[in-house]
């Protein structure tokens, strides 16, 4: 199976592998969603299956939770954890100071909502995600469906008096029809190629009625593991103001792949 996995697939398994070292017996887990997060999620199961590891895993999306049952990890609601003692994640977009985009696997609510509650958040990322400045990747927004082009044109309003020029929006489509989140609402994609003031746009944005959130974390994030396709993995904590690297061996294991197929 591992022949067939591109350079990108080896960067997010090495990333998802480092990350679950921060795991430890009896934690409560927040389980992001995405491919790299799967990778993660399958490495924990692993751990589940053949080491004995007991945890409790929140996931972030009805698709993160499937495969966490799927791998042996014992599910269970945000509400019955509480609080957690990490979150595991991936990014869209991750810049110097730890400000993530996140959403474009349209999760963005539950992630932000799970990271939150989080002593900490762990983002695992292959190096093409890092960025100088956050915007390239199209911003998610959560809005409800209710009246959701008036939203949409308030975002845009909202864009023109913040003087992000050259802006355009779109609603995420599922094929034809407009995508449905977990929880029932759209999302509106904002192409702004540049986001000079993160933590502005992010304050702003949520003011909007009919904006549920919006897909910009900042200061959620303290730590990224970040992959390369040659095995690489750098660990960087914004705590502790630290880097350190480590290389992976990609390890070939029909349980890690099962899901997976041929
Ligand atoms: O925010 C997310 C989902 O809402 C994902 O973490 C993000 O899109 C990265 O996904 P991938 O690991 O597949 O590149």
């Amino acid at each position: 199976m591992s022949g067939e996995l591109s350079p990108i697939d080896k960067a997010k398994f090495v990333a998802a592998k480092k990350a679950v070292e921060y795991v430890e017996d009896g934690m409560r887990v927040g389980l992001g969603t995405g491919s790299t997060a799967a990778w993660m999620v399958r490495c924990l199961g692993e751990m589940v299956r053949e080491d004995g590891l007991k945890i409790r895993g929140v996931p972030t999306s009805a698709r993160t939770a499937a495969l966490a049952r799927d791998v042996g990890i014992d599910v269970v609601s945000l509400d019955e954890a509480k609080w957690l003692d990490l979150t595991i994640d991936g990014a869209d977009e991750f810049d110097g100071e730890f400000n993530l985009i996140k959403g474009g696997g349209a999760a963005l609510l539950q992630e932000k909502i799970v990271a939150t509650a989080s002593d900490r958040m762990v983002v695992i990322s292959d190096v093409s995600k890092e960025v100088e400045t956050l915007g390239a990747f199209p911003l998610p927004v959560e809005v409800i469906p209710f009246g959701w082009q008036t939203t949409k044109a308030l975002i845009e309003e909202m864009l023109d008096s913040l003087d992000v020029l050259g802006q355009t929006t779109s609603l995420r489509m599922n094929g034809a029809a407009p995508l449905f989140t977990d929880e029932g609402n759209h999302i509106v994609d904002l192409h702004l190629n540049r986001i000079g003031n993160a933590r502005q746009v992010a304050m702003v944005l949520n003011q909007i009625p009919g904006v549920v959130e919006n897909g910009l974390f900042v200061d959620i994030c303290d730590t990224v593991v970040v992959g390369y396709g040659d095995g690489r993995v750098q660990v960087r904590d914004i705590n502790e103001n630290a880097v350190s690297e480590d290389r992976l061996e990609f390890v070939e294991s029909e349980n890690l792949f099962s899901d997976l197929g041929d």
